[in-house]
């Protein structure tokens, strides 16, 4: 069993939790209160700065020019093609700025950053492969489900549903692998590790979305 098979199968109950939260469910059928999308698009603005800049580091760290490259890519993207969406959204919602992080995107950003900056590359890679993994299997998930007529929240769908997304994504889980398969016992379980935590987070932040949740 590759690393990556590993981990999903460890994440294998956060992951069936996630595509049951009324979150996804509502989104899914267009039902998700206009609200709770916008909080969630002005946190997710927020974490794709923070995610891109992880996402660099990274790419910084990695021993391959490969590897390097690819995730110089992932970080412009998160950056760029990804932040488009977000903005766009932003105008249809005429919000004026990103406002600050509330406390699940706080946390998620500063665990991905301090880990890409202080734990050992791979373990980093593994702490953002579920932000690529787990959206990618939310995106289809929620494309195989039955479509519904004029879906506001469709072009999110679209993105993450959409092959140019599975093409990245398939090339971090194929890095993360050749990443485990060269390195020691310790540290693939430390990046098991990382994978669950960013996973418990991915959760967080749909639930946190969906509850409004903001400091007290
Ligand atoms: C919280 C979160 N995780 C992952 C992605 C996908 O990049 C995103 N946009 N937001």
């Amino acid at each position: 069993m590759t690393w990556t098979e590993h981990a999903w199968q460890a994440i294998a109950p956060i992951y069936k939790r996630i595509i049951e939260m009324p979150f996804l469910a509502e989104l899914s059928k267009g039902t998700l209160a206009q609200e709770r999308f916008q909080f969630y698009i002005m946190q997710d603005s927020g974490y794709l700065e923070h995610f891109g800049k992880a996402l660099a580091l990274l790419g910084a760290r990695a021993a391959a020019t490969e590897d390097a490259l690819a995730f110089m890519r992932f970080a412009e993207n998160a950056l760029v093609v990804e932040s488009l969406l977000h903005e766009s959204y932003l105008k249809d919602f005429g919000i004026p700025d990103k406002g600050t992080l509330e406390p699940a995107c706080h946390h998620y950003v500063h665990f991905l950053k301090s880990t890409a900056a202080l734990d050992a590359v791979e373990i980093g890679m593994a702490a953002v492969l579920p932000c690529f993994w787990i959206y990618k299997a939310v995106g289809d998930h929620i494309s195989k489900s039955p479509q519904a007529p004029a879906n506001p929240y469709q072009k999110w769908i679209d993105t993450y549903g959409g092959e140019e997304f599975g093409i990245a994504v398939r090339q971090a889980i194929a890095i993360c692998d050749r990443a485990a398969s060269a390195t020691t016992e310790q540290t693939r379980a430390a990046m098991t590790k990382a994978f669950i935590t960013a996973s418990r987070l991915e959760y967080d932040f749909w639930d946190g979305a969906y509850q409004l949740r903001m400091w007290k």
